[in-house]
Formats: structure tokens, C-alpha cells, sequence
């Protein structure tokens, strides 16, 4: 798999000419992920936790960086204990939470004044939505999604008004996704969390793959990196629901793989050059 630019040959570059400085940060839902009509039953690629194990050593790190809880990843995925992925993080909550594998310690925020209340109120902001609308409560964070409904789409408009006053009345920032709007405590991003793990890991290079709105902001960080004279290496994982990819991703990346599978081939194949 050959990056489309001059930029990104010499992020793959650096990564392999210096694995041990290099740090991989990856999605989850739609990128280590498939996307499935029920946050709940999402599952990860068979082979991605394998063959990060077999990654991961050879790296300063890696980072899951996601907008679930990391108790979510953790369950979903099983990373706990697996050995080779000692040196994994789990940002979640985009950053807002984190877990280091080589503690297992979790830190999580304080709960947000905000999301108390809105979890009380947004039975009634969804209660005349049409069938097939849930909402996902994230603890830290609340989500509406209407991939289930018979156009998700449109009913997303139209909720959207009301969640984005909620959201505005509370103190709560707006993070939009596939078919989900979600209401958070602001004050980080992908970005921003990308960013400090790169820093603290006194990184020299980094690929970066997602696939959804969320990460653009991690996309942001690595075209800044990058501009600052750092080499790196942007993946899209393009959706393989039928759905466009995010044009903020697509045009920008380096290389665009078809969703986890994808994701995982890479991964692999750079694992077999170390
Ligand atoms: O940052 P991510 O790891 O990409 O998480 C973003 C959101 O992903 C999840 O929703 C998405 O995946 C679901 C399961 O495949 C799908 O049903 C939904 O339509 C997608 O938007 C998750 O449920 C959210 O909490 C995350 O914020």
C-alpha cells in the first residue's frame, strides 16, 4: 500500500526507517471498527488486535483515540492484558478520558454539569422523533443516532435544532458524526489529544487513521505537525456502508483504505517490515 503523496511516502518513510519513534493513532468506530446499525453490537476487525500486538513493540506507541467511553473500547475490543500491546493508550472521549495499558490505571473527568441535566431532558427532545432513533449514553456524554430510522438523514435535521439549542443552554459542544450528533463537555478534541501524546512520547513521526467528522481535528494536528517539518502519514478509512467518506478526510489523506479491513492490511503489512 503506496501513500498518493510526496508527504505521506515520506511519513511511511520515517515511520519504517525509525519504528521506535513513531507512534500509530487510530479511530475506532469505522476504522479498527465496522460500522454496525447498533453502537452496542459493534465489534472490532478480527484481526486488529493481533496485529497491532504484533505493531505495537516495535513503536513509541500507540493510541486508540475515539469518542466512546474507553470502557467501551476496553469491552469491545479486549485489549486489556494482551500481550505486545503494553504500550497502548486509550484516549477516549476525545481525550477527555485515557487509559494506559502498562497501568491499567483509567482517568476519567468529573461529570459535567451539563450532561446531568441533559440526560434528563433528552427523552422529550427525541420523544415525537420517528421509530429507529436511540440515544446513547455515553456516562460523560449523551448521543442521539439515527442510523435505525428509514431516513436518518433527515430526521438528524430535524432534531438538530433543538439539540444544538440544548446544547448551547447547557454549556455542552456539538460533535456530529455518522447519523449521531452528541452533545459533550468541551475543552478537547482528537486534535488536541493527538497532539500530547505525540509530545509525550517525544515522537518523530506518526500515521493517523479515521474515518468520521470527529477526526478532522487529528488530521489538523498532523497536516500542523507536518507543516512544522515532522513527517507523517494521514489514512481515511473509507466507509464500506454504501456511504460517502468525510471530504475533510478523503481529499486531505495521504492514503484511503477501504474501512478496518483496510486498516488492518496496513497495519499488517508494516508490521512485516520490522
Ligand atoms: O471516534 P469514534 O471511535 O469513531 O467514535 C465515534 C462514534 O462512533 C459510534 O457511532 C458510530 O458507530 C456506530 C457503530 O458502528 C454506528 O451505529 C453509528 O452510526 C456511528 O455514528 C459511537 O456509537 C459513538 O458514541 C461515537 O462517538
Amino acid at each position: 500500500m503506496q501513500p498518493s503523496t510526496e508527504a505521506g511516502a515520506a511519513g511511511l518513510a520515517a515511520i519504517l526507517a525509525e519504528p521506535q519513534r513513531a507512534v500509530v493513532a487510530l479511530d475506532f468506530d469505522g476504522t479498527l471498527s465496522p460500522i454496525v446499525a447498533d453502537p452496542s453490537e459493534a465489534y472490532v476487525h478480527p484481526d486488529a488486535v493481533p496485529t497491532l500486538a504484533r505493531l505495537a513493540p516495535h513503536l513509541a506507541g500507540v493510541a486508540v483515540i475515539t469518542g466512546r467511553p474507553v470502557e467501551s473500547a476496553l469491552e469491545l475490543a479486549g485489549f486489556a492484558g494482551v500481550t505486545g500491546l503494553e504500550r497502548l493508550t486509550i484516549l477516549g472521549h476525545y481525550g477527555a478520558e485515557r487509559w494506559d495499558a502498562a497501568t491499567g490505571e483509567l482517568r476519567t473527568p468529573p461529570p459535567h454539569p451539563g450532561v446531568l441535566a441533559l440526560r434528563e431532558e433528552l427523552p422529550a427532545i427525541v420523544a415525537g422523533a420517528p421509530d429507529g432513533v436511540r440515544i446513547e449514553d455515553k456516562g460523560a456524554a449523551l448521543a442521539v443516532h439515527t442510523r435505525r430510522t428509514a431516513n436518518p438523514d433527515a430526521v438528524l435535521h430535524a432534531l438538530e435544532p433543538e439539540l444544538l439549542s440544548a446544547a448551547e443552554r447547557l454549556g455542552l459542544a456539538v460533535e456530529p458524526g455518522r447519523f449521531v450528533l452528541e452533545l459533550r463537555p468541551p475543552g478537547t478534541d482528537k486534535g488536541d489529544a493527538l497532539r500530547a501524546y505525540l509530545a509525550e512520547r517525544d515522537a518523530a513521526s506518526v500515521l493517523y487513521a479515521g474515518d468520521d467528522l470527529g477526526d478532522i481535528a487529528a488530521f489538523d494536528a498532523v497536516a500542523q505537525w507536518r507543516k512544522d517539518g515532522n513527517p507523517g502519514l494521514l489514512v481515511c478509512a473509507a466507509p464500506t456502508t454504501g456511504e460517502a467518506p468525510v471530504t475533510a478526510l478523503a481529499s486531505r489523506a495521504d492514503l484511503i483504505v477501504q474501512g478496518p479491513e483496510g486498516v488492518v492490511a496496513l497495519l499488517g503489512s508494516l508490521a512485516e517490515r520490522f
